[in-house]
């Protein structure tokens, strides 16, 4: 027997689960904190718990784990964990490789050595950033079946080729993605929230749809334990295509028009949006009353956690308190949730939309339901200002001319125009703004002025 066969969970279940986390708990309190998508950053890991543990082949453990933090802040809504309530916390989704030999060139996949119980003197190590483990994945992921809680679907209509060479995907995000020669692009989910997963649910319903402005799945993953919960999802690559953040930067650095890439994009948002409200249901016109008081209270909570928004809360309540007397707008229905010029690929003459998980901090029921178009126009539009001032001078010119012709490209697919809802507008995009706060100071605290720019701008004259 390997040493790694200790590690099936026996038929007991939780004697099974602890036992690894002797060997495991130190190293991974040391190494999460490193990782770009754990969210905790701020505060260490007090508590580790196993809340699952499967083989997924030989060598490759797939566990989900609570990770806690006594006297922080949740990050989200909580799995119960075995043994007892945990305190406030995050679930996360790890593929560990486990091997006595392992390669010497795991680089930045090494995790460490285990120097403690039933994996002592083992090497483990990010199976997602070895290229073997990897590549036996894909191989798990193209046959429908399951391994204990987990189960894999496919999409029968779009096989999937057997023996894509893997490679990581190099950019800092919010969770791990792998593209598989360049024809598929798997995302590992890292933080998990019981149920469907938007970034899976909307493109398989999109599909549905005929919308070809979203990749549509071919492969996915799910949990039936603690909670059902979705794990992973492979999409066709685009291949040669470039982001709207890298796009936009170039032609501010070149000088090149925009203008007309805005505009397409406008178009593209509106395609998108009109396909969500065919696929899933509907709501009245934006119940504004209730919106101000939820923005509101966003407001405050921001404010209690970075104080340089504290001098402009009254100002930006102001926009949040017009929304009650302001025409409702366009009807509430799924949206994107967290859009941005990092969010759109362009491939070919075609603008693209990916990520459809939403803003990653909040609940997850939030953000599968049906909420007002404006929301996503005004994370695209913050996005043009966030571009603008990348560059010294500033150019507030350039993004107010994307704004334009951004707005002018929605308005002529969608049949309304957002540049006549500026009450609503203005409020979208102050609640994205403190949400922009709130991530850059958890984040990137470098970027924490270019919110506050807008912050006060809005607070300010309110345009
Ligand atoms: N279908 C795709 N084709 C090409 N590149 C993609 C595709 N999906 C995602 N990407 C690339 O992967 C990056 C991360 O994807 P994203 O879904 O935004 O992950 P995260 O939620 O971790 O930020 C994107 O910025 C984009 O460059
Ligand atoms: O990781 P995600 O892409 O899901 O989104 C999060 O990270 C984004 C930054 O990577 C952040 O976007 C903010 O910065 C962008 C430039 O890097 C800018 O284009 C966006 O307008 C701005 O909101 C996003 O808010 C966050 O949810």
């Amino acid at each position: 027997m390997t040493k790694t066969a200790y590690l099936r969970p026996s038929g007991s279940g939780r004697a099974g689960l602890t036992r690894p986390m002797a060997s495991l708990d130190g190293l991974l309190r040391a190494w999460l904190p490193g990782q770009r998508w754990f969210a905790g950053k701020d505060r260490p890991v007090t508590d580790l718990r196993l809340l699952s543990l499967t083989e997924l082949f030989p060598g490759c453990l797939h566990l989900l784990v609570h990770a806690g933090h006594a006297g922080g802040h949740s990050g989200h809504a909580g799995v119960p964990a075995p043994g007892g309530t945990p305190p406030p916390g995050d679930i996360y989704q790890l593929l560990l490789g486990i091997q006595e030999h392992p390669s010497p060139r795991l680089g930045r996949a090494l995790i460490g050595r285990a120097q403690d119980g039933p994996l002592a003197g083992l090497t483990v190590y990010d199976a997602l950033l070895d290229p073997r483990s990897a590549q036996l994945f894909l191989e798990r992921l193209r046959q429908p079946g399951s391994a204990g809680p987990l189960r894999f679907e496919t999409d029968r209509a779009q096989p999937v080729p057997a023996g894509l060479v893997p490679r990581v995907l190099d950019a800092e995000q919010s969770n791990s993605s792998l593209v598989y020669g360049d024809e598929f692009i798997l995302k590992v989910f890292r933080r998990i929230q019981p149920g469907v997963n938007p970034d899976l649910e909307v493109p398989v319903a999109l599909a549905g749809q005929g919308c070809a402005r979203v990749p549509a799945p071919v492969a996915w993953f799910r949990t039936t334990q603690p909670q059902p919960a979705t794990l992973g999802v492979l999409q066709p690559f685009l291949r040669d295509a470039s982001d709207g953040w890298t796009l936009a930067l170039h032609a501010l650095a070149t000088g090149t028009d925009f203008t007309t890439h805005a505009r397409e994009l406008g178009r593209a948002t509106a395609d998108v949006h009109l396909a969500l409200a065919a696929a899933f249901p509907t709501g009245a016109p934006g119940e504004n009353g209730r919106t101000a008081a939820a923005m509101a209270e966003r407001l405050d909570a921001a404010a209690h956690s970075v104080p340089a928004l504290r001098p402009f809360v009254p100002g930006l309540r102001g926009a949040f308190s017009a929304l009650t007397t302001c025409d409702p707008g366009p009807p509430a229905q799924r949206i994107h949730g967290d859009l941005h010029l990092g969010q759109v690929l362009r491939a070919g003459r075609e603008w693209f939309v990916i990520d459809f998980e939403g803003e990653p901090s909040r609940p997850l029921a939030e953000r599968r339901s049906a909420q007002s178009p404006v929301r996503d126009i005004a994370g695209m539009l913050r996005s043009f200002d966030y571009a603008a001032r990348q560059r010294r001078p500033w150019r507030p010119e350039w993004a107010r001319r994307c704004r334009e012709a951004f707005c002018a490209g929605y308005a002529a697919r969608a049949g309304w125009d957002p540049r006549k809802k500026h009450g609503l507008l203005r409020a979208y995009e102050t609640d994205r703004a403190v949400y922009e706060v709130i991530y850059e100071a958890r984040h990137r605290p470098d970027w924490l002025p270019v919110p506050m720019a807008a912050i006060e701008r809005l607070a300010v004259r309110g345009d």
